[in-house]
């Protein structure tokens, strides 16, 4: 959790006045907070002490290299979906040896950069992925390292769009055929079949569907050991929710010692991909008020950040906490729509939201360090805003706002 406080009516996070952040950096802006991100790696890598284990940040919640590295340099691993996000990891000088590669769409040119960096595991997702893996890994004359997403049919409780682990979802290989396809894999000559895995969904508030599927997936694991197919690695995915208005998400630590005690004496090192929990409430969305329409029956705050930067309020209906970030000078509040330029009515950031606010004035969106930036597009030519990321007493830079040519250079006219 960032440390928001608030001095002499200036907010700061982590002491550092998103004023002066504004001032520097500019606005639209997402600042992130270093400690934030350590506190909660730590706390899931804590929660796992007794048994062998690796945190491997689902890096899609948010990529930035800055961030990845903070990770890195605390022994995280990394779970990808795109060879993008491998060369993400390599730049930050992230081991190959702790990334897990996911994904139900993994291309020939992806799988083979990432045979030829030795990358941890494939959680391969379907019959076909795993023919194309062998093929590849037999050209390569290596043996590829193999755990199949099982989907294990749990309801996860999650947004429709954001569960994962229900047969009827596109992801993993059903329960059901799970071990005819292991039989298949161990057959297939340049597979090392290592683990198993699952993820059942995101922003998950109860654990016990991810307990349900823990169980599920270890009933896989014994039935395996009898035909002889014995595991190195159960990764039970990510999924944590967390608090973006009132919910109550899972204890991280009691979480972890649950999976402990589920999996101690088996002999199998246990994998998570976190993503949400562990940036998610590291960042905010620093934003600055142009205008006020007062004119209509509803009263709007136009400000300069729209769901180009942030879509998760268009796409999934989600809430984010809009505060004031300046001094409000004991003004009253009233009631406002907080919308961007975009030329979309659901271009809006939050909905009948209490505020003092003033053309000039600085929000901040709260909550927005994962699905964010990761997120943002340039829709209607908008560059990618800057990122910073504080780091003790100190703001850093650690992306620069897109320059508006960068948006257009790789574009040609037709010839005459
Ligand atoms: C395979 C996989 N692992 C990990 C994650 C990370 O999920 P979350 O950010 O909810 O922890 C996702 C996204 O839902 C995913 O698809
Ligand atoms: N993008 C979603 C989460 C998707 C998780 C990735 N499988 C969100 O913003 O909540």
């Amino acid at each position: 959790m960032t440390t928001l406080t608030r001095a002499s009516g200036e907010l700061r996070l982590e002491g550092v006045a998103l004023s002066e952040i504004a001032r520097r950096f500019g606005t639209p802006c997402y600042v992130y907070s270093r400690a934030a991100i350590e506190a909660a790696y730590r706390e899931f890598d804590a929660s796992l002490a007794g048994v062998e284990h690796l945190v491997c940040y689902a890096m899609k919640a948010n990529s930035n290299l800055a961030v990845l590295d903070v990770l890195r340099r605390l022994g995280a691993g990394f779970d990808i979906v795109s060879g993008g996000e491998l060369a993400r990891v390599l730049a930050v000088g992230g081991e190959a040896s702790k990334v897990l590669f996911s994904g139900v769409g993994k291309s020939e040119a992806e799988i083979d950069t990432a045979l030829s960096h030795g990358i941890r595991c494939f959680n391969v997702e379907s019959d076909q992925e795993l023919e194309r893996l062998d093929a590849i890994a037999g050209r390569r004359g290596v043996k590829a390292p193999v755990s199949l997403r099982v989907n294990p049919d749990v309801d996860a409780g999650t947004h429709p769009y954001i569960s994962t682990g229900m047969a009827g979802n596109k992801f993993g290989i059903p329960h059901a055929r799970a071990i005819e396809v292991y039989r298949k894999a161990a057959k297939l000559p340049n597979l090392r079949v290592t683990g198993i895995d699952c993820h059942i969904g995101s922003q998950i508030l109860e654990t016990a569907p991810l307990e349900e599927a823990l169980d599920r997936v270890l009933g896989l694991v014994d039935a395996l050991a009898h035909e002889g197919i014995a595991l190195e690695h159960l990764d039970l995915g990510g999924g944590i929710g967390i608090r973006y208005r009132d919910e109550a998400p899972p204890d991280i630590h009691a979480y972890g010692r649950r999976l402990v005690e589920r999996v101690r004496g088996r002999n199998l090192e246990l994998l998570l991909e976190p993503g949400r929990a562990i940036v998610g409430n590291a960042g905010v969305l620093l934003t600055k008020v142009e205008y006020l329409k007062l004119d209509k029956a509803r009263h709007f705050a136009v400000v300069d950040a729209s769901m180009s930067e942030l879509i998760r309020p268009a796409l999934y209906d989600a809430w984010h906490e809009i505060v004031e970030a300046g001094d409000t000078g004991g003004r009253p509040r009233e009631t406002y729509d907080v919308v961007g330029p975009v030329c979309e009515s659901s271009d809006v950031l939050g909905r009948d939201r209490a505020l003092a606010v003033r053309p000039g004035d600085l929000l901040a969106i709260l909550s927005a360090g994962a699905y964010a930036m990761a997120m943002s597009s340039n829709y209607n030519t908008r560059p990618r805003p800057c990122e910073v990321m504080i780091d003790g007493e100190t703001a850093h830079e650690v992306r620069a706002r897109e320059p508006i040519s960068a948006l257009f250079s790789a574009e040609r006219t037709l010839p005459r």
